[in-house]
C-alpha cells in the first residue's frame, strides 16, 4: 500500500506550483494540473531552441508506445506535442512501474519561457487524456489501486511551500471537519457546484452558486461575471480594464475577504489573496485574483482559492467527489 508526499513550490506571485518527479532517471519539475490529464515533459527528443534551460527526459530508459503520440492545447493556446513511453515515475516515493510519459517534440513559447517549469503531470480524470489512437491512465490513476487510499490532497499555500499527498489524508494539515460535495465526472474535470459566493463580513450572497471545476494549474479564481462585478464593486478604484483582460485594483487596496459556500459550509479567501500581482514590476495597478469566468461555461477555483483551503480529491468510493477544510 503505496503512500507519499511531495512539495509544491511557489512560482512568482505564486503563478504556478512545481514538484519534484522521477521520470526514468531524471528529476524533473512538473506543474501538477487537476484541469488536465496528459503527464508531459520536455525531452530530449526536443528541438534545443524550445528546450533550452529546463530539465529533460531522456526515452531511452523507457518503452516507446508505438503509433502513440499526443497533442494537447490549454485554456490561454499554450501548446505541447509529442510521442509516448512507458517508463517508471516517482512521486514522493510512490511508484508507477510503466506510466505513460508524453515525451514533447514541440511546445509553444509560454512553456519555452516558463524555464522552471519542465512539464506538466495531469490530475483530471483519464477521459480526457489526449493520447492517441489509444488514451492513456494519468499518474493517479496508474497508481490507484496500489494506493493505501484511492485519493490525493492539495495543501497550496500563499508565498510558501505547500504539498501534495497521495493515498492519505494528513488531519495536521487542516482544522474542523472536511466538507465533502459530489463530483461529474462527465467533462473530464473534478467538477462540483457551488451554493453561493459574499464577500467581506456580509453574509449577503453575491449571487446564486454555480458549477466550478477545482483546478491547480489555474492561478486565479474564476467565478460569474455578476459575482466578481459586485465583489470589485466595493474596492475603491477597481475597474474592468479590457486591455489587460480583466478586472484590476490599486496595489495599495486591501480588498474584502471572499466568502464561497460549499457543501453547506463557508470558505473564506483573504482578501489579501485578492490583491494578486502588479501588472508588471513596479506598477501601481494589480491584477485582481478573482476574474470573470465569461466563455468558459463554468468557474474555476484555481490556486488562489486552494490556496485557502485543504483539499481532497477523494476517488476512494463508488463515484468520485471533493473534500474541503480550512487550512
Ligand atoms: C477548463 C480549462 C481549465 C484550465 N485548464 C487546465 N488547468 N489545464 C484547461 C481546461
Ligand atoms: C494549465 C496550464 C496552462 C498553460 N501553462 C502555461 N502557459 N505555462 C501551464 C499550466
Amino acid at each position: 500500500c503505496q503512500t507519499g508526499e511531495v512539495a509544491a513550490d511557489p512560482q512568482l506571485y505564486d503563478q504556478s506550483y512545481l514538484s519534484p518527479v522521477t521520470i526514468g532517471n531524471s528529476e524533473l519539475m512538473l506543474d501538477f494540473d487537476t484541469g488536465s490529464a496528459d503527464l508531459w515533459c520536455f525531452s530530449t527528443e526536443s528541438p534545443a531552441a524550445q528546450s533550452a534551460g529546463h530539465g529533460l527526459y531522456n526515452p531511452s530508459t523507457g518503452t516507446e508506445l508505438d503509433g502513440a503520440f499526443w497533442d494537447i492545447t490549454y485554456g490561454d493556446q499554450s501548446a505541447a506535442s509529442g510521442n509516448v513511453f512507458a517508463d517508471k515515475v516517482v512521486v514522493g516515493g510512490v511508484t508507477a512501474t510503466k506510466q505513460a510519459v508524453e515525451a514533447a517534440t514541440s511546445v509553444s513559447y509560454e512553456f519555452t519561457e516558463d524555464v522552471a517549469s519542465d512539464g506538466l503531470l495531469g490530475l483530471a480524470f483519464s477521459s480526457i487524456n489526449t493520447i492517441l489512437p489509444q488514451p492513456q491512465t494519468t499518474f493517479f490513476d496508474t497508481v490507484r489501486n496500489s494506493l493505501a487510499k484511492a485519493v490525493f490532497t492539495v495543501d497550496l499555500k500563499k508565498g510558501a511551500a505547500g504539498s501534495y499527498t497521495f493515498g492519505y489524508i494528513d488531519s495536521s494539515k487542516y482544522s474542523g471537519a472536511i466538507t465533502y460535495v459530489p463530483v461529474n465526472t462527465a467533462n473530464g474535470f473534478w467538477q462540483f457546484t457551488a451554493d453561493g459566493y459574499s464577500a467581506g463580513g456580509s453574509d449577503s450572497s453575491t449571487g446564486r452558486g454555480g458549477v466550478a471545476i477545482a483546478d491547480t494549474g489555474t492561478s486565479l479564481l474564476y467565478l460569474p461575471a455578476s459575482v466578481a462585478k459586485a465583489y470589485y464593486s466595493g474596492i475603491q478604484g477597481a475597474t474592468f480594464d479590457f486591455r489587460q483582460g480583466g478586472y484590476t485594483i490599486p496595489c495599495s487596496a486591501t480588498p474584502p475577504d471572499f466568502n464561497v459556500a460549499i457543501g453547506g459550509k463557508t470558505f473564506t479567501v483573504p482578501g489579501s489573496y485578492i490583491n494578486y500581482a502588479p501588472l508588471r514590476a513596479g506598477s501601481s495597478t494589480c491584477f485582481g485574483g478573482i476574474q470573470a469566468d465569461t466563455g468558459i461555461g463554468f468557474s474555476i477555483f484555481g490556486d488562489v482559492f486552494l490556496k485557502a483551503v485543504y483539499a481532497v480529491f477523494d476517488d476512494s468510493g463508488s463515484s468520485p467527489r471533493l473534500g474541503f477544510a480550512a487550512q
